[in-house]
């Protein structure tokens, strides 16, 4: 069967290009790959389980790095979803756009007005419907965005928004942040500027998480969804793409375009066992090459965070959540009452979080690490949109904990606690995806190399130290805890560098391995168009092309990479 578009792939990335070609009326014939099933278990979608998710192996690749140098030589989990709906299905649910400074620069440096803010903002909202209620009663000074940055009805299919409930020491935690540690505040994190403090907007809406899948849901008849079929590789006659053939052997047929968007670990993967990728690592693997791209796999950068978790005082937080937590019983019955109606405890505890987007201080700015950054890079961290840091609140850690204090069903060991992620931004260090087989089910080999620039080893001291100083270590803070339960032992360069390699995690937001670039841009695997160079009817688009690592979760920026290639298809082949 001959089809005109094959899109690999259902994440962000893909499902957003299938969506933007779904609006032609003159519906072309389009085949959509995924190597996953349908995801359609509804209770994949409980909202307060959306940190848990991505235990589940089959929704899982499994992905872990190569061990890392700078973090204690640590295997660390680098997860990716499978089926409907990609690592959408098994993220944690953080919606956010970043700054505007990031897409500015992207268009900037691939020389193309469409990457601007402006434009993508106009494409969150064809795809969003933003939600703008909040509970009742509370102050809306960190959650009231302006009516201009949101779709709100008549936006797309994912809906976004605040939870309906938020736990009762939500609001507590976020002024002991900005009126104790002095924080600023933004009451609307995705207008293009993230910096200061808010309430998360979430990919969830009424106790239900929104995944990519999604904007699957009513695709015209032209469209085709096979699940379950792994894409091994393209097929060229000449130079152009006119075949893909699956790990089972179906082989489907492309007349226009084939759309790899498999992600930022597996779109190189299938581009290299296509013959196109560096030259030494397909001939050590036998596999013949279409076109030699020597930036195949390179230029991997990601986001990484630690946690700070302390024990509160009995009665010194208003939290509930240990009861909860710490009742499998409870936990049943609002089961029960989550699948009877969305509502209960599953929409709200671990629902709702502060999230906060900072600039470091006059210590990070006057660092040589950062004096030795290149000029360029100095002047996009000093945009007034651009954070050095982010911080995260109501972490649901005793699920990740190995045994210990937390509550587990077992109610003599209820604990409150609180618990706050530290992220590293803007990380400078450059990873690797690389071959390690000619088997096509043997994963690429994932060398993040994290920490390993001395910029971002100065970005996560400076990062937690400025934090633990201000907010950790402010009065109200510290009157209301007993404990430090996970944290460094020290606060100079040395115990917060060990306590990052020892504690660090990936945030997942793994970008750049098939990067985009203008010509002469000799390490862009693809163009402007997100076509890859050297051959023809082939396009990559998912986190693997965007060329900046983007201040924010990623989700939000790879459904508008997808849904802006879906869009340059719509013009180029006429289909509007
Ligand atoms: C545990 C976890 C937590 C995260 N938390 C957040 C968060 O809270 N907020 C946020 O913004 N971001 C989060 N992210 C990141 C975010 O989910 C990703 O940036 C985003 O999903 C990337 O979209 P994508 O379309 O590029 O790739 P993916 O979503 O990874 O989609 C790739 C798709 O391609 C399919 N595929 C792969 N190989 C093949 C093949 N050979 N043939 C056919 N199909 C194939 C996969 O099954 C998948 O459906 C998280 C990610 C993870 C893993």
């Amino acid at each position: 069967m001959e089809y005109d578009f094959i899109i690999v792939g259902t994440g962000p990335a893909g499902a957003s290009v299938a969506f933007a070609l779904a609006q032609s009326p003159k519906q072309p014939k389009v085949l959509i790959l995924e190597a996953g099933g349908l995801n359609d278990d509804k209770s994949l979608r409980t909202d307060g389980q959306r940190w848990l998710t991505f235990l589940q192996q089959d929704l899982n690749f499994g992905y872990k790095t190569s061990p890392q140098e700078h973090a204690g030589n640590r295997q660390i989990d680098y997860s990716r979803g499978k089926g409907l709906g990609g690592s959408s299905a098994i993220n944690f649910g953080v919606f956010t756009v970043g700054a505007k400074h990031d897409y500015d620069t992207w268009a900037k440096l691939v020389n193309d007005e469409e990457f601007t803010w402006s434009c993508m903002q106009q494409r969150f909202k064809k795809i969003v419907t933003f939600h703008r209620d909040i509970p009742e009663g509370v102050d809306p000074k960190y959650a009231s965005p302006l009516a201009k940055n949101h779709s709100s009805s008549g936006g797309g299919p994912l809906h976004v928004g605040y939870a309906k409930e938020w736990e009762e020491d939500l609001i507590p935690t976020l002024d002991l942040l900005s009126e104790g540690a002095g924080y600023p505040l933004n009451p609307d994190h995705n207008s293009g500027n993230p910096i200061g403090l808010s309430v998360l907007i979430s990919s969830a809406y009424n106790g239900v998480r929104s995944t990519s899948k999604d904007l699957l849901g009513s695709l015209p008849e032209n469209f085709t969804v096979k699940t379950f079929s792994a894409v091994e590789k393209v097929i060229f006659d000449g130079n152009r793409a006119t075949r893909v053939v699956t790990v089972d052997g179906d082989t489907f047929l492309a007349s226009k375009e084939v759309i790899l968007s498999a992600g930022a670990l597996d779109s190189p993967k299938i581009l290299m066992h296509s013959g196109i990728g560096p030259l030494d690592q397909l001939s050590e693997y036998q596999i013949p090459v279409i076109h030699p791209s020597p930036f195949v796999g390179q230029n991997l950068r990601d986001h990484a965070f630690v946690p700070l978790v302390h024990q509160r005082k009995p009665g010194s937080s208003l939290s509930t959540r240990s009861v909860f937590y710490g009742s499998l019983k409870r936990q049943e019955e609002a089961m029960k009452q989550w699948q009877k109606d969305g509502t209960g405890e599953w929409s709200k505890y671990a629902c709702e979080v502060g999230i906060g987007f900072f600039k470091l201080g006059e210590r990070f700015l006057t660092s040589k690490e950062f004096e030795r950054l290149p000029e360029s890079e100095k002047e996009y961290l000093r945009d007034e949109t651009v954070p050095h840091t982010e911080v995260f609140t109501h972490f649901p850690f005793h699920w990740f904990f190995p045994g210990g204090d937390f509550p587990r069903g077992d109610e003599d060991k209820l604990v409150d606690y609180s618990c706050f992620l530290v992220f590293l931004y803007n990380a400078q260090s450059r990873g690797e995806v690389r071959l390690q087989s000619r088997d096509p089910k043997v994963p690429l080999k994932f060398d993040p190399k994290f920490l390993g620039h001395e910029f971002d080893r100065r970005a996560a001291v400076e990062s937690l130290r400025e934090f633990i100083e201000r907010a950790i270590e402010s009065e109200g803070f510290k009157k209301a805890v007993v404990r430090q339960i996970v944290g460094p032992e020290g606060n100079s360069d040395e115990k917060l560098l060990e306590f990052w390699q020892q504690a660090m995690s990936s945030s997942w937001h793994m970008t750049g391995t098939a990067k985009m670039g203008r010509d002469g841009d000799e390490e862009a695997v693809v163009d402007e168009e997100f076509r890859v160079r050297g051959v023809k009817g082939l396009r990559v688009a998912d986190m693997s092309v965007v060329p900046v690592l983007v201040s924010a979760h990623t989700q939000g920026v790879a459904y508008v990479t997808g849904y802006t290639c879906g869009e340059k298809l719509l013009k180029e082949y006429d289909l509007l």
